[in-house]
This record gives structure tokens, sequence and C-alpha cells, in this order.
């Protein structure tokens, strides 16, 4: 971590062209202001609807020095956000509302809202601007930071998308205050990710003990989150568009998305990621590259913060034709991200059909689906 200030802030830098800094603490997200480029004059809010409150107050803060316009666009809630008609609402507030290539957006929500902010600042006036605010576990370690931004299409998850950094992202711990337990635990899928592929101390503070890992006030539960949003920062900075490293970003995603969507996008994202990464290591188990003790671990380390490890057993071949859409498929082979030992991420190349369903079948029976549906808690 770079930086520690008097403010209880963890300032992580990303490089880049912008390089970036990502702000975590409490209050980080009273730094909006001083974080837009200078010579702004209007902003656009781009929030999910649970966090109108939270929004007019820093709607307030921003229009203070009364140098700002300040709009706000409410979007659908969790997926139903990543969609082209609302990403063609947006334009047209923009469009309306004269954002010139000096302008900016900031999306304020979990990784859905970051995500179609990035997007609409990637594509509007061919890219202005965004400040990104993550308001869930998810979007603090990993959905705003990076430059990944997109939409969904009916056939697949995040099909459609640019590269677009942001300009800061303020990872505010108070808000993460109001967030349903069952949407911390999906987030904590990606910091788990994080500690499989890169910093197993993750996965030792977990097994310590998991409640505490889970609680946003622990001293713990920082330390998983920053160790995951550097883990993400150090990636991204070294291999912005995805030519190579960045790739094991992509750990447990390729059956993940593909569940995400057979559900029709009810799946909170990281409770898919957590299948598909205990996929993931079967199938780098069954390959001959990873010990039962840490496919074990796998199990063991999700299953104790709540999360799903087993998918429909009946599914396999629907999820291996939306698997053929994944971006990481080169000539129509698919690749998957596989260990070689925990924190040594590896690419497998077409696979063999036979193997992907043995490791399926590791993982396949009926699932309770119980935490995981967008809404419940
Ligand atoms: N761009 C990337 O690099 C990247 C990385 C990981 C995930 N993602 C994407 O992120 C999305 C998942 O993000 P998510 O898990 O944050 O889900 P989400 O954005 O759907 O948010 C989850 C739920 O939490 C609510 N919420 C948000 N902040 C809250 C708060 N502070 N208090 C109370 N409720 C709050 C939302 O309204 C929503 O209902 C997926 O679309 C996934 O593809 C993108
Ligand atoms: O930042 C990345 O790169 C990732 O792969 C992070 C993932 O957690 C994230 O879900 C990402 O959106 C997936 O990327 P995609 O290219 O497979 O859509
Ligand atoms: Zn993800």
């Amino acid at each position: 971590m770079s930086d520690n200030t008097a403010s209880n802030n963890t300032v992580i830098s990303v490089s880049g062209e912008p390089g970036y800094d990502v702000t975590v603490g409490p209050g980080a997200r009273h730094q909006l202001r001083a974080s837009l480029p200078s010579g702004v004059k209007k902003v656009l809010i781009v929030h999910q609807p649970s966090l109108g409150r939270i929004v007019n107050d820093v709607r307030d803060e921003l229009l203070a020095d009364g140098e700002l316009e300040v709009l706000l666009a409410e979007i659908p809630d969790a997926e139903g956000a990543k969609r082209i008609e609302v990403i063609s609402f947006l334009w047209g507030i923009l469009g309306q509302s004269d954002f010139a290539r000096t302008d900016a957006i900031i999306g304020f929500g979990g990784g859905a809202a970051t995500d179609v902010a990035g997007f609409a600042a990637a594509t509007w006036l061919r890219g202005i601007a965004v400040v990104q605010v993550p308001t869930t576990v998810l979007g603090m370690v990993d959905a705003a930071i990076g430059g990944k931004t997109g939409i969904n299409t009916s056939e697949g998850k995040n099909l459609v998308g640019s590269f677009w950094s942001p300009r800061a992202v303020l990872c505010d711990l108070e808000l993460l205050e109001p967030l349903a337990p069952n949407e911390r635990t999906a987030g904590f899928a990606e910091v788990i990710k994080a500690g499989f592929i890169a910093y197993p101390e993750i996965l030792d503070i977990v097994e310590r003990d998991p409640e505490k890992a889970l609680d946003p006030e622990s001293a713990e539960f920082r330390r998983c989150i920053e160790l995951a949003i550097q883990m993400k920062a150090d990636v991204v900075g070294q291999d912005f568009r995805e030519a190579g490293l960045r790739e094991m970003l992509n750990y447990g995603h390729t059956l993940g998305h593909a569940i995400e969507h057979a559900e029709r996008y009810q799946w909170r994202h990281g409770a898919a990621v957590a299948i598909g990464m205990m996929f993931a290591a079967e199938l780098s188990r069954l390959a001959g590259r990873l010990s039962d003790e840490s496919v074990d671990r796998h199990r063991r380390i999700l299953e104790s913060l709540g999360l799903p490890t087993t998918y429909r057993a009946g599914a396999f071949n629907q999820l291996l034709a939306t698997m053929q859409r994944d971006k990481k498929v080169r000539q129509g082979q698919l690749r998957f991200i596989v260990l070689d030992e925990i924190g040594k991420p590896a690419v497998m190349q077409a696979p063999d059909q036979s193997l992907l369903f043995a490791a399926y079948q590791e993982i396949g029976e009926e699932s309770s689906g119980a935490i995981i549906q967008t809404g419940s808690r």
C-alpha cells in the first residue's frame, strides 16, 4: 500500500495512461470534488435506486462551491442496468444537457452501476472523464478498478464494452453499512479470487475466522479488501487491455458468466464466480496441475463464507454452449484460467470436452441458490 494518511485512508496507485489513485477508507466520498478533473463544469451522477438519499447529500456537497452543475440519473437495479436501453437513456441526458468533452460522469453504486457509468463515459463524445464511487464490496475490490466497462446482450455477459480508465476511485467504507449481508458475501467471492490467484494471505485470514473476515468493522476485513485492491491495481497497471497477464482476473468467470446467463442474471455475479472457481479448481486437479488438498481448500473456504460450490447437474451442455462465446476463446477453442498451485494461475488451452465434463461432474448437483438471488438477504 503506498500511503496511509492521517484520515485513515489508504491510497493505492494504478499505473497507466492516465494513472489514477484508488482511495480506501471511511469518508472517502468527501474527496469527490477534488477528484474531478480541473475545468469540469457539469457532472452526471449515475446511481442505483437504493442510493438516492446518499446521492442527494453528495450532490449538495458538490454544489457547495457554486462552480458545478450536477445532474442525477437513476438507473435500474443490478443487472437490469447493464442493457443498451439504459446506455441510450444516459446518452439522451448527456445530449440534452450539452455535456462537453471537459465534463464528467460519476458512477455511484455496485459493479453494475460502475460498469454502466464507465461505458457511458467511454462512449459519450468518444470519451469523457469518469470517477467511480463503488458502494459494494465487489465494486470496491474489482469492478470500479481497471477500466473494464460494459453491458450484457441476450447472447451473454459483458459482450459489449470498452476499456476506459477512471480518473479516480473512491472506496468509502462507510457506504458499505447498509449493504445486505448476502451482497457482502457474494462480493467477497472476488476477494477470495484474489487470494487463490495471487495473495494467499487472504485465504489464511478467512480460514482463521470467516465471520471476522466478512465483518466490515474488523481489521481483517480491511486487510482483505486492501490486498484484493492492490492485486487488481498491480495487474491492470501492467496489462490494461488484457493481452496476457490480466486474464488471470478471469479465474472462475468462464463457467461463472455462463451460469449468470443461464439464470437470466438473477444470480449474484460473485456467487456464480464462486462456483466457477470450484469448477476451475477441479479442472486443474483432473489435468494433474493442482493437488487434492488445494481443491479441498477451495471448497472449505468458499463454503465457510456461505458461497455456493455446486450447480445443476443437468446443465452442462447449456453452459458449454454459452462458454463458447467467452472472450478468451481463440480460433473456436475454449481457454480456462486454472491454477498450477495456489497463487500460480495459468491458461489451459482447448481442454477436451470429456475433461470439462468430468470436472463439471465434481460440482454438479441440485443447488439451493439460497443466498444468491438479487434482492434476497
Ligand atoms: N468491470 C469489472 O472489472 C468488473 C469486475 C467484477 C464484476 N463486475 C460486474 O459487477 C457486477 C456485480 O456488481 P455487484 O456485486 O456490486 O452488484 P450490483 O451492482 O448489482 O449491486 C448489488 C446490489 O446491491 C445494491 N447496493 C449497492 N450499493 C449498496 C449499498 N451501499 N447499500 C445497500 N445496497 C447497495 C444494489 O442496488 C444492488 O441491488 C456484475 O455485473 C459484474 O459483471 C465488473
Ligand atoms: O478486470 C478484469 O479483467 C476481470 O476479469 C475482473 C472480473 O472479475 C470481472 O467480472 C470482469 O468484468 C470479467 O471480464 P470479462 O472480460 O470476462 O467480461
Ligand atoms: Zn468478476
